[in-house]
């Protein structure tokens, strides 16, 4: 399927699609998933803000008749949650199928509007369970349309928490660390001056701009950077860069005036390069903080625990791939996080996502914690991928 938009099906390619799509609904409903309906329009700010940098770029953002800011919703997970907080009282599993709309550059050979089959579970007591449950009937999803090989991609973002909140660090760069793991690009660029001691190279003007705002609190330092850009004419677009722009500054400001162990710094390098089977990462993990004198107990009993519970569901994650930096590309995920993928299919590889969500529901208004994890198929993938195997 190479068309950028899923209308070019014939009829034999559509009616596969939506029986792809029904079954795996109704695989999800027959554990225990109320079906439900989002909107396709949503308000462009939430996913703008919380959907993380890669889907912002992606995002088809326009504005109604009335001057409301509007996107195409592109993922299924907002808009379900969005309901949930809307019927309070109502059930707190959901699943979920419909059209979700991505952009991609001309000549990509990626669908922008493409069907996912999804499901969430929101307020369970036991998280673990829960993440077990989720990556479980993931795994029946693909098996019941007949899928058998693909391979399983798991991270957890709880553990690279745990590890920066038990490092001594300088104030603001706990925070830091852990926003700008979505960034990769900057994120390693951060982490190699964190480990060089780097306290900054800039000089002239902008030194003297860095040390100016070093003595600021982090608002009043955003209010001058808005005016000098405005000063300078510079348009702010959506608010965003001049959001950027400060932050960028302030993170600069910050690392001129403070410093981070040597070992500290290396800790965390060292901890965001292990990646190989779950055992043996643990193992890794253990080793890199005991030798450290760095305790992450907690989040790795967690880790183990789940790993047992979705072991007993019935899914070997002995065969899955795990490495401590990998995030998926939302940004909103908190801790448990995987993919199923199948190479064969190029950079369509990745045909189902998710992960644990336990800060979501809160930002979108959520009066107590609500935590959440859930999945979402890629039908049009899946059913590329199962054709595939069958030589089709
Ligand atoms: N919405 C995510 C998948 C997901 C559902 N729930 C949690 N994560 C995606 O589009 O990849």
């Amino acid at each position: 399927m190479s068309s950028t938009s899923m209308a070019a099906l014939d009829g034999e390619g559509l009616r596969a699609r939506e029986a792809l799509a029904v079954a795996v609904r109704a695989g999800f409903e027959g554990a225990g998933y109320a079906p439900v309906s989002a909107p396709v329009m949503q308000p462009a700010d939430i996913f703008l803000d919380m959907s993380g940098e890669d889907i912002r770029r992606r995002m088809y953002v326009f504005a109604d008749p009335a001057g409301e800011e509007l996107c195409l919703r592109p993922e299924l997970t907002i808009p379900v949650c969005r309901l949930y907080l809307e019927g309070a009282g109502g059930p707190k599993k959901l699943c979920s199928v419909g059209a979700v709309y991505r952009y991609q550059q001309k000549g990509s050979a990626k669908l922008r509007e493409f069907t996912q089959a999804g499901l969430e579970c929101l307020d369970a007591a036991d998280a673990e369970a829960a993440d077990a449950e989720v990556i479980s009937l993931a795994a029946r999803a693909l098996a019941d349309a007949g899928l058998k090989n693909y391979e399983i991609e798991i991270g957890d973002l709880a553990l690279f928490d745990a590890l920066v909140d038990a490092l001594d660090l300088p104030p603001g760069w706990r925070s830091r660390l852990k926003r700008h793991f979505w960034r990769p690009d900057y994120f390693r660029e951060l982490l190699a001056r964190l480990a060089a001691g780097d306290a900054g190279d800039e000089t002239g003007d902008k030194q003297a701009l860095i040390s100016a705002l070093a003595g600021l609190d982090e608002e009043r330092a955003k209010d001058v950077i808005e005016d000098v850009l405005k000063l300078a004419g510079i348009a702010p677009v959506g608010g965003r860069t001049v959001e950027e722009v400060a932050e960028r500054l302030l993170e600069q400001a910050e690392l001129a005036s403070s410093s981070v162990p040597r070992a500290a710094a290396e800790l965390i390098s060292g901890f965001l390069a292990v990646s190989g089977t779950p055992k043996e990462c643990i193992a890794r993990i253990k080793a890199l903080t005991g030798g450290a004198g760095v305790s992450i107990d907690a989040a790795i009993a967690r880790f183990e625990r789940r790993m047992e519970l979705t072991a007993k569901a019935g899914l070997d994650l002995s065969r899955a791939h795990f490495a401590t930096g990998f995030g998926r590309n939302m940004a909103y995920y908190t801790g448990f996080v995987f993919e199923f993928r199948v190479a064969a299919l190029g950079v369509d590889a990745m045909i189902c996502g998710g992960g644990r969500y336990d800060d979501l529901l809160s930002a979108l208004g959520a009066a107590s914690p609500v935590p959440a994890v859930g999945c979402a198929v890629g039908i049009e993938r899946l059913l590329a991928a199962v054709a595939k195997e069958a030589g089709k």
